[in-house]
């Protein structure tokens, strides 16, 4: 590539593995490699130029997003783009760190769709919503409430007189709030509402509820709805409120595949699917963690390890250049580990989607075994890898200097869009609550004999009492470190006596540690299987890193019963900072091997080309507050104080 920068250059020239193969590898093979940069190659023929995000107002940003869905809607028709990957490869640079107002349509609407209605309700309404005749969201939280579904307030009365329900805001706190979408771009909504039939509550069922007239655009008779204004980031998508005064439906839109209101009123639950209502969820939660890697972890070391090889600061050694940060080992520290987390939770990613689609379809089939499994796992995975995707991209930030707190950066975008994944799809406490309770009854099945499988099948095996750790760091040593971490933490936090909530702190240590474990396990697999030798050496040292800076960080679980020594700690210590300066070498290459476009990164920090400067220069005098030279406003506001006697000539 002509004209990259210098440091760049070197970095890119010497590296010990090929990059192209772990890029493939990454991608789950070459023709995926192949296939995505043919999309990608399309999606930025149309969409690589426009207005910098960064000088557009809120309402702007919204309005050339509505702009750029129907676009990016055009283009997947055109390019007959149908495969969710092939379409995610296009919108992801459509949409770089934003999301679309038609998101929840794709991501939340039509799954519980196709999963919660009948044959009759999907053939009636899936073609709508597939031409986007029908735009959908996905509207459960309320005002009041958004973890303690069983709180919502919502209610869907039905009527046998005219065989309808009556959907109803019967308080304040009552009113959906923060659905994405809902607020001016929706036209239909599955509002999750209490059902009420002859007189009694059967708790939250799913409706297909039309809120905007199909001509106008106006909102329904009975509807109040809007959006809630700015939030922490995602300004392209009017997260919104809504607003029922006994709205009337059809008693066919209640979504009846698992449950249903016969015309009488009479309610028959026809499936032993435990929280069939909650099923959406499970599968956002699944989806999500390869999201985080590459929304959030793997771009943000990407911009902060390639700065940081064209960034020199301050004096090593005397009357020499000045040294590229990247050669410091506390910028080693904070970077690699991150980079190496990038990996974990990418590869973790793709576990857990295999595991769903697996899960979910033996639940089609009627075997409901492994979702509580699911249901654990995702939640305490999307706990886990959402808050290290917030804490590393802010490690990553801070690793930048003064630039990194320039828009220019592309911090801000990313973090504020992979921070509300802390939130959204169930709070992580809550989440990892919820994966807690799962294991504390595993655990005890396993004391009382029962034999396990799957994520937690080592609550019924024999752990060890001492670490294997040597000086070789077996990957196998270090799976095992964690592995009886989680066990310990399971045997302690399920102590019967405690009440749940004295409890709390500790059980969702304990979900961590099961999810840690599950995590180094992933990445040793993934480290086991791979062929070529120089890639496996350095995605093994990333595995080894990876594991030995989360036993550092958390010495104290680890040494408390004796399972890792002190000597051993110490070899822990001396390992992870060798191996810092042993990726030192790969660092660039590693974050090349994502494989992303300056577009879809949105640095100039970051820039493939590492051309910072010069081009930062350009961005800054782009920026709208520099024309023209002197603003009105200075005129109107402070030049009469600087100038007194100017305002009167
Ligand atoms: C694509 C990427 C793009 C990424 C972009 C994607 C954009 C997404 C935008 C955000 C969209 C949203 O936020 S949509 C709204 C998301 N909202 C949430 O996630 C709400 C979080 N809260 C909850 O899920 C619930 O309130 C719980 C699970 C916390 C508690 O529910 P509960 O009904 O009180 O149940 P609880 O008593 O705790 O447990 C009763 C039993 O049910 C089980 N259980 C509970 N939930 C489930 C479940 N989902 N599936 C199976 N089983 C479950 C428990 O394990 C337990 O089993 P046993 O022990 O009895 O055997
Ligand atoms: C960007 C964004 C997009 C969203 N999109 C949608 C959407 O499309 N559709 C939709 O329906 N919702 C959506 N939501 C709402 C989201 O799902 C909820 O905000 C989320 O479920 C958290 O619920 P809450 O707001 O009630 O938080 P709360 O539960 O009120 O959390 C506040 C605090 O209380 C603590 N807490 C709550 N319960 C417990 C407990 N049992 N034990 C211990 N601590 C507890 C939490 O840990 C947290 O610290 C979105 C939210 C965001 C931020």
């Amino acid at each position: 590539m002509a004209n990259v920068n210098p440091d760049l250059r070197k970095e890119r020239e010497n590296g010990t593995f090929s990059v192209e193969k772990l890029t493939n590898l990454l991608d789950g093979g070459k023709h995926v490699t192949d296939r995505r940069r043919h999309v990608e190659r399309l999606a930025l023929n149309e969409f690589s130029k426009g207005e910098d995000y960064n000088f557009m107002s809120r309402k702007e940003r919204y309005i050339s997003a509505l702009h750029k869905t129907e676009r990016a809607l055009r283009c997947c028709k055109e390019y007959g783009l149908t495969k969710p990957d092939e379409v995610y490869w296009l919108w992801q640079l459509a949409f770089p760190h934003e999301a679309s107002p038609i998101q929840l349509h794709g991501d939340m609407f039509l799954p519980t769709l196709t999963r919660q209605g009948t044959e009759e309700q999907v053939n009636k309404y899936l073609p709508l919503a597939e031409k986007y005749q029908i735009i959908g969201t996905y509207a459960q939280t309320e005002m009041g409430h958004g973890t303690f579904i069983r709180g919502l307030e919502t209610t869907a009365t039905y009527d046998p007189q005219t065989e309808e329900f009556i959907l109803h805001s019967p308080t304040l706190t009552s009113l959906k709030w923060w659905p994405g979408g809902l607020g001016k771009t929706s036209n239909y909504a599955i509002v999750m509402a209490l059902l009420y039939t002859n007189g009694k509550n059967y708790g939250m069922h799913p409706f297909m509820v039309q809120l905007r007239s199909h001509e106008t655009h106006e909102p329904l008779p009975g509807i109040t709805i809007g959006d809630i204004g700015p939030k922490f980031g995602f300004d392209t998508i009017d997260n919104g409120f809504v607003q029922f005064d006994h709205f009337r439906i059809p008693r066919e839109d209640m979504l009846m595949k698992y449950s249903q209101v016969l015309k009488d009123g009479t309610y028959v639950k026809s499936t032993k699917l435990k929280k069939s209502s909650y099923g959406v969820m499970v599968l956002v939660r699944s989806m999500l963690i390869y999201y985080l890697a590459i929304q959030g972890l793997a771009p943000a070391c990407t911009i902060a390890i390639r700065y940081s090889a064209v960034r020199r600061q301050s004096e090593q050694t005397k009357s020499q250049l000045e040294p590229q940060i990247l050669d410091y080992q506390t910028q080693q520290y904070k970077l690699f580990p991150i980079l190496a987390s990038a990996y974990a939770v990418l590869f973790t990613g793709v576990k857990m989607k295999e595991i769903y689609y697996e899960v979910d379809n033996e639940i089609q089939q009627g075997h409901t075994e492994r979702l509580p499994e699911l249901h654990a796992l995702s939640s305490g995975l999307k706990a886990l890898t959402s808050s290290m995707a917030s804490w590393c991209i802010e490690r990553c930030r801070l690793a930048c200097g003064g630039h990194g707190y320039s828009a220019a950066s592309g911090f801000p975008k990313i973090y504020v869009a992979v921070t509300a994944a802390c939130t959204y799809e169930g709070e992580n406490t809550v989440m990892l609550l919820q994966c807690a309770r799962y294991l504390i009854k595993t655990y005890q099945g396993a004391s009382n004999g029962k034999k396990l499988s799957g994520s937690v099948s080592y609550l019924s095996d024999k752990v060890n009492s001492r670490s294997t750790i040597t000086s070789e760091f077996s990957l196998k040593s270090l799976v095992d470190a964690f592995k009886h971490r989680a066990f310990r933490f399971q045997a302690c936090g399920s102590d019967p006596e405690d009440s749940w909530n004295r409890n709390s702190v500790v059980l969702t240590k304990a979900a961590e540690a099961h999810c840690y474990y599950y995590m180094v396990s992933v990445f040793e697999s993934v480290v086991e299987a791979v062929e070529d030798d120089a890639v496996k050496r350095v995605v093994g040292q990333l595995c080894q890193l990876f594991a030995l800076f989360a036993i550092h960080e958390n010495a104290g679980d680890f040494v408390q019963d004796g399972f890792i020594s002190n000597d051993q700690m110490e070899l822990v210590k001396w390992k992870e900072l060798s191996l810092l300066s042993d990726i030192r070498r790969n660092a660039v290459l590693l974050v090349d091997a994502f494989d992303f476009h300056d577009e879809f990164i949105g640095s100039i920090l970051g820039r493939f080309d590492g051309n910072v400067y010069a081009n930062l220069f350009e961005w800054a005098k782009s920026s709208p507050l520099n024309k023209p030279e002197v603003q009105e406003s200075y005129i109107k506001y402070l030049q009469p104080l600087l100038n007194p006697n100017k305002s009167k000539l």
